[in-house]
């Protein structure tokens, strides 16, 4: 496979952490392509951070893992992911860093040395800080700043340890840099919809103070966003379940965040791209809706009985198009839900992650979409923190789901139940990505998702 390579580090690098990453990168939560061996890798770029024969080495590298082809649904020449790697070397690994171990290195230039990785070191987590506080080039590598904020040397790395799918390390409880691990080129929504919503003077999402891309080969790849971190906040989805194992409900947060919701959407769009979906575009959406029950009925067979029920919800949506209703569609979050919405110790609620469903091309991430969408997440989200909590007080998920759309109404959202049809496709299209994400990385809660489609194929009485 051609692909332009730009390095500043020994061309056999790679082949020297080759045998090494083959068994460590499948084994990382990041790590896209679960179920498919790695059959090799291929540099896309390598720069070297710190020299590699100091006491300590720091590459960072962009690599393509190709995979067996998924049976005979793939084309073999289908290209694999492209991960970002931030690979410390050094002699001996010190006791703190054995969770970072990669292996020993037995061959090519680092022959002798132990990899790791580095961003659970102090050093190179300082050395992506410094590149972003003083704006640095560094080979193909640029690291930009935004706005006012102060970027003070000395502040303490650690690196996050909770279940993410990209990796964040928090400097002195002040910033927060995500870095993406899994990486395409073009505009990631990560950065730019935060990044638009600061600019337009939208408070509910932290500020990006810089960013770091890779140049290459004429287009420009986002790898990571520095943000003011929340110091001391709570998750909308810890919240919720310490509130069910109180027994407490959830109304007055859950208004606060349809609230939060609506302003971060009539924020969006004022900023960017609006567009009026008639007929056509509403029978793609509906048709794509319907692509993915079909795909998803086929990988898990527990769906099939309920889809032609769940079809009906997509159809009666190109119905009500085609009598000429139209909708509004922006930018989105995309995948809207407990877990995404930080609350302060004041209160004040902010959304983060707005990378959009992860499994979905980039362009298709980037689409004006309605409103309703996230509306739809933050529903379900309701419904998860009730199944969750075993026994939860009747109708904790339906108060939550009607304050919700009360407050989303208040700040000016338009009241996602006056659109039933368009909320019912929406909540059913969300309900069925949710049953694949679950059959595929957490099958014990496959019932949670399967709940809500069982609700939501029975017909509401006229
Ligand atoms: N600005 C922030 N302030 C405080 N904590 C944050 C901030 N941004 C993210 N986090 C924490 O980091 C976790 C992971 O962030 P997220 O953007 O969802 O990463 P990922 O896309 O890797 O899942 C969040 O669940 C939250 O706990
Ligand atoms: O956190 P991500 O942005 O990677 O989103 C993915 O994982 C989520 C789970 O962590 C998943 O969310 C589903 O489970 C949540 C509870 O854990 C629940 O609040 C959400 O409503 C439910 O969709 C999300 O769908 C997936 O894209």
């Amino acid at each position: 496979m051609s692909e332009a390579v730009t390095s500043t580090s020994p061309p056999s690098l790679l082949a020297s952490l080759d045998p090494l990453l083959r068994d460590w990168l499948p084994r990382q939560r990041w790590y896209a392509g679960k179920g498919r061996p790695v059959t090799g890798f291929s540099l896309v770029a390598a720069t070297d951070l710190l020299p590699s024969e100091a006491r300590l080495g720091l590459h960072h590298l962009l690599v393509r893992a190709h995979q067996q082809p998924v049976a005979a649904t793939a084309a073999p020449e289908e290209p694999g992911d492209c991960y970002q790697l931030l690979i410390g070397t050094r002699e001996a690994l010190p006791p703190r860093l054995a969770p970072a171990l990669i292996g020993h290195v037995t061959q090519g230039p680092l022959a002798g040395r132990t990899a790791y990785d580095a961003l659970y070191d102090t050093r190179p987590a300082e050395v992506l800080l410094e590149a972003l506080r003083t704006g640095a080039r560094i080979g193909g590598l640029r690291f930009e700043r935004e706005g006012e904020q102060e970027i003070r040397t000395g502040l303490v790395p650690r690196l996050m340890t909770a279940e993410q799918s990209n990796s964040s390390i928090v400097y002195g409880d002040t910033f927060i840099l995500k870095l993406l691990r899994r990486i395409v080129p073009g505009v990631n929504p990560d950065l730019e919809l935060p990044l638009a919503l600061a600019r337009e003077g939208c408070a509910r999402v932290p500020a990006p103070a810089g960013w770091m891309v890779a140049d290459l080969a004429d287009r420009t790849w986002v790898l990571g966003v520095l943000q003011p971190y929340v110091q001391g906040a709570t998750d909308g989805w810890e919240l919720a379940l310490r509130e069910l194992a109180k027994g407490e409900d959830f109304v007055a947060e859950a208004r606060a965040l349809g609230r939060a919701t609506a302003e971060v959407h009539t924020a969006l769009a004022r900023t960017l791209p609006t567009v009026t979906l008639g007929h056509g575009r509403i029978r793609q959406l509906a048709d794509s809706m319907i692509g993915r029950l079909e795909e998803v009925a086929r990988a898990v067979p527990v769906l099939r009985p309920y889809a032609p029920a769940l079809r009906t919800a997509f159809t009666a949506l190109g119905d009500l198009a085609a009598e000429g209703r139209t909708w509004t569609a922006q930018r989105v979050h995309g995948d809207l839900h407990l877990g995404q919405c930080l609350r302060s110790p004041s209160g004040q609620w902010s959304l983060i992650d707005f990378e959009g469903e992860p499994a979905k091309p980039l362009a298709e991430r980037r689409m004006p979409q309605p409103p309703v969408r996230d509306v739809a997440g933050m529903l379900r989200s309701f419904d998860y923190a009730a199944h969750s909590a075993g026994a939860p007080a009747p109708g904790w998920a339906e108060s939550c789901r009607a304050a919700y759309c009360t407050g989303y109404a208040e700040a000016g959202g338009h009241d996602p139940r006056t659109d039933p049809v368009m909320l019912r496709a929406c909540e059913t299209d969300k309900a069925v990505y949710e049953v694949l994400y679950e059959a595929r990385h957490r099958p014990d809660w496959l019932a949670v998702p399967l709940s809500a489609v069982r609700r939501l194929s029975t017909p509401e009485p006229a």
